[in-house]
C-alpha cells in the first residue's frame, strides 16, 4: 500500500467551521456527507484516511452511525483507515476498545487505531496482541504534536529497564520490543508510534539518525503537517532513519480546500510527499 499509494494520510476532521464552509448542516447527516466526500476525494490519490472520532462523538449514536458508514465506505474504497480514538485504560478495558475498533466484521472496524500509554505500555499488551492476530495495527502516542505535551513526554523515567530515558523514548523502545517478539517476517511491525512533525525528536533523547534502524521497521503516524506548521519537505530531516515508516498526516490544511478543491489539494500534497522521498 505504501509503495502503491504513498504515505499521505488525509484526516477526516469535521470541525464546525468546516461543515459551515462546506455548506453542510451541523448534524450527523452533515458529518456523513463530509466524511463520504473526503473518502471520495482521497480515493486513488492517498493511501490512508484518519477519521477523528471526537467530532463524530459530539452527535452521540447518530454520529456513530455516520462514522460507521464513513469507515465502511473508506474500507470499500481500499483506503487504509486509522481510527483516531486515542484510547487508554487498564488492560482489560483497553482490550475491549481494541475489540471494538479492530475486530474484523465489527461495526466500527478500522485497520488501525490510536492508543495512549499513560497507564503503561504493558496495559496495551493484550490489545496489541489482538491487533497482531487480526492483521491490524495500533499507533501509540509517544511524542505528540501539541506543545503542552512536552513536559510529560520529555520527563525522565526513574526506574525499571527504561530508567534514564525520556517517556517518549521508553514508549518507542517498549513498542519495538513488542514488535520484535511478534516478528513474523513482515517488514513493518504491527504497532507504531505517534510522533508529531512539529517536534524535534532530539529534545526527547531520540537520535533520528539511528532510531529507525530496527527490524521490523517502526510505523510512524506523523500529525502536525499543514495547519500546525510542519512542512512536508522537512520530513526527511525531522525523521531521519524513521522516515521509511512515516505516514504524513494532515487534516485542516487539506480540508480547507473542500469540498470543490479537495481532490486537487490531496493530489498535490500526495505528489509533494512522493517528491520528498518520505
Ligand atoms: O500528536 C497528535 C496526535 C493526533 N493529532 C490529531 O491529528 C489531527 C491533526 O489535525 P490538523 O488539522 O492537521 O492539525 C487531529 O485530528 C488531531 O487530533 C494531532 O494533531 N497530534
Amino acid at each position: 500500500m505504501f509503495a502503491e499509494q504513498g504515505r499521505l494520510c488525509v484526516g477526516i476532521d469535521p470541525h464546525a467551521h468546516l461543515l459551515e464552509a462546506w455548506g453542510l448542516p451541523a448534524s450527523a447527516d452533515g458529518l456523513r456527507s463530509f466524511g463520504l466526500t473526503v473518502v471520495e476525494a482521497a480515493t486513488g490519490q492517498a493511501g490512508i484516511v484518519k477519521p477523528q472520532v471526537a467530532f463524530f462523538e459530539r452527535f452521540g449514536s447518530a454520529g456513530y452511525r455516520a462514522l460507521e458508514e464513513v469507515l465502511a465506505a473508506a474500507r470499500a474504497a481500499d483506503l487504509l483507515v486509522i481510527a483516531d480514538v486515542k484510547r487508554g485504560d487498564i488492560g482489560t478495558s483497553v482490550t475491549a476498545y481494541a475489540e471494538a475498533w479492530l475486530t474484523p466484521g465489527s461495526p466500527l472496524e478500522a485497520d488501525a487505531m490510536t492508543v495512549a500509554a499513560y497507564q503503561g505500555v504493558g496495559s496495551l499488551a493484550d490489545a496489541m496482541a489482538l491487533g497482531e492476530r487480526a492483521g491490524k495495527g495500533l499507533f501509540v502516542l509517544a511524542a505528540t504534536s501539541n506543545p503542552e505535551a512536552a513536559d510529560v513526554q520529555q520527563a525522565i523515567v526513574r526506574s525499571g529497564r527504561r530508567a534514564g530515558q525520556s517517556v517518549a523514548r521508553a514508549i518507542i523502545e517498549d513498542v519495538h520490543s513488542f514488535n520484535q517478539e511478534q516478528q513474523d517476517g513482515a517488514p513493518f511491525g504491527s504497532v507504531g508510534l505517534v510522533l508529531g512533525a512539529t517536534v524535534e525528536l532530539a529534545d526527547y533523547g531520540i537520535d533520528v539518525a539511528t532510531a529507525g534502524e530496527r527490524t521490523p521497521a517502526l510505523p510512524v503516524l506523523a500529525p502536525g503537517f499543514g495547519h500546525q506548521g510542519a512542512r512536508v519537505e522537512d520530513a526527511p530531516r525531522l525523521f531521519g532513519s524513521l522516515a521509511t515508516g512515516v505516514i504524513v498526516s494532515e487534516s485542516r490544511g487539506l480540508l480547507g480546500a473542500g469540498p470543490d478543491g479537495l481532490a486537487e489539494a490531496i493530489r498535490r500534497r500526495a505528489d509533494e510527499v512522493r517528491s520528498a522521498h518520505v
